[in-house]
């Protein structure tokens, strides 16, 4: 099981008419296969998992481990509130050559910390892949606490979380605790310099769709602890990052790829509409430092 480290991209799914487009999705990742990240994440959030049927989730799959090629390890988001059901659809993203999953904690019925810890043991004792927790208690509405992680830990195949825990100090005492082999990646967008230097693994980040190039240029230069020229390159690039979640991701991310070009269309699935015009205007401005 390898460690993981650097910048992940928990890439978009493209819509055309309301179906995947699949061809923009193989040009989107030809692209960022050319950027320094470290592994591919389709089907986070940033990739619309909640609106997509199991059938859809099996195709942005097998469409993903057939364009990367071997070129990068892929991770997919599975992850639900009925360990059953998302045992069933493991099976089905298990039959594609990837290195492992991004499963979320059970939302909405609000586990005990007992039950999140079986939830995922089941989860660990059914496959051979590599499995990383995303513990984001804002959206899921309970906390996976530390010590039911590295209890977790010590599962041979979970092998990392991603951290949204939204409290610092959680993080950092995770960071001092985990066993070596054990990553945490933040997927708090404007945490990323602060949880590297931190001694955190990197993160996965939604906005590393633009500027991708940088963020992987601030992680190498963080890992060689020059810190005075990542700081000023960290504080020009993260301007952008609290408009992109202004409104829900990945709506505002949608808008800019469009506008620069990368995708045909914005649409998202509803219950996600389209970003206000008041924050397009604010986004328009911003277009060409983006790029
Ligand atoms: O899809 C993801 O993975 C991410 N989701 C987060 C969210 O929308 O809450 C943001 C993070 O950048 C990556």
């Amino acid at each position: 099981m390898g460690t993981l480290q650097g910048v992940y991209l928990p890439i978009i799914t493209p819509f055309q008419d309301d179906e995947i487009d699949e061809e923009t999705y193989r040009n989107l990742i030809e692209q960022y296969l050319l950027t320094g990240i470290s592994g591919l994440i389709p089907l986070g959030t940033t990739g619309e998992s909640p609106t997509l049927s199991n059938d859809e989730t099996e195709r942005m799959t097998e469409l993903t481990v057939s364009a990367v090629n071997g070129r990068l390890p892929v991770y997919v988001g599975v992850g639900g509130n009925c360990t059953k059901k998302v045992l069933q659809l493991l099976t089905r993203v298990e039959r594609y050559a990837i290195q492992g999953i991004l499963s979320v904690c059970p939302y909405y019925n609000r586990p005990s910390q007992r039950g999140i810890y079986e939830h995922f043991l089941r989860i660990s004792e059914a496959t051979n892949l590599s499995i990383i927790i995303y513990n984001i208690p804002y959206r899921t509405g309970v906390n996976l606490e530390n010590e039911t992680l590295l209890k977790l830990a010590e599962q041979r195949n979970i092998i990392g979380v991603k951290d949204s825990c939204g409290n610092l100090k959680q993080t950092a005492e995770l960071i001092g605790q985990k066993p070596d082999g054990f990553s945490v990646l933040t997927g708090e967008d404007a945490l990323f310099y602060t949880t590297v230097t931190h001694g955190g693994d990197g993160g996965i980040l939604a906005a590393a769709h633009l500027r991708t190039a940088e963020f992987v240029e601030i992680f190498r230069l963080l890992q060689a602890n020059d810190y005075q020229a990542a700081l000023p390159r960290w504080q020009a690039l993260s301007r952008f990052i609290p408009l992109l979640f202004q409104e829900p991701n990945p709506t505002p991310l949608k808008y800019v790829l469009h506008r620069l070009g990368l995708i045909p269309s914005h649409e998202t699935r509803l219950p996600l509409v389209e970003i206000s015009s008041e924050l397009q205007r604010r986004l328009d401005n911003l277009i060409d430092s983006l790029a």
